[in-house]
């Protein structure tokens, strides 16, 4: 199977920190970020579509199940770029867990 080009993830969270530093009043990531509730309306977010996700699968509904988990990959994004996590951190931690985990 082809290796997914998975650039979108970097491209979009380097989208989501310039958004943390120039406020843009369309900017739906600037909505998120500066919420009244704060960190709770990204939370919020981060389990609403984590819900919804679940009931795509639970539905078997394969167009939705994309749909919801690319809704929450986002989010998440959101979430990882709000609390200052970078895709680095993300991927050396499933990068040592690969290589201690890995049988030959
Ligand atoms: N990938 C996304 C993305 N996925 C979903 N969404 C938005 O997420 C919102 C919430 O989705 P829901 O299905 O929950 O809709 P809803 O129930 O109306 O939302 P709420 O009222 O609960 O907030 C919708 O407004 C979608 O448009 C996204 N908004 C932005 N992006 C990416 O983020 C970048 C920056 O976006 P802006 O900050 O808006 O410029 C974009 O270029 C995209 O690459």
């Amino acid at each position: 199977m082809p290796e997914a080009d998975l650039s979108i993830l970097n491209r979009v969270y380097e989208i989501i920190l310039d958004r943390k530093e120039n406020y843009d009043e369309n900017s739906y990531v600037c909505t998120l970020l500066n919420h009244r509730k704060g960190m709770n309306k990204i939370l919020e977010k981060v389990g609403e579509e984590s819900i919804e996700t679940i009931l795509a699968v639970r539905n078997e509904d394969h167009k939705e199940i994309v749909s919801e988990s690319s809704d929450l990959i986002f989010h998440l994004l959101v979430m990882l770029a709000a609390n200052n996590v970078t895709l680095d951190e993300i991927a050396d931690e499933l990068s040592a867990r690969h290589e201690k985990m890995k049988r030959d």
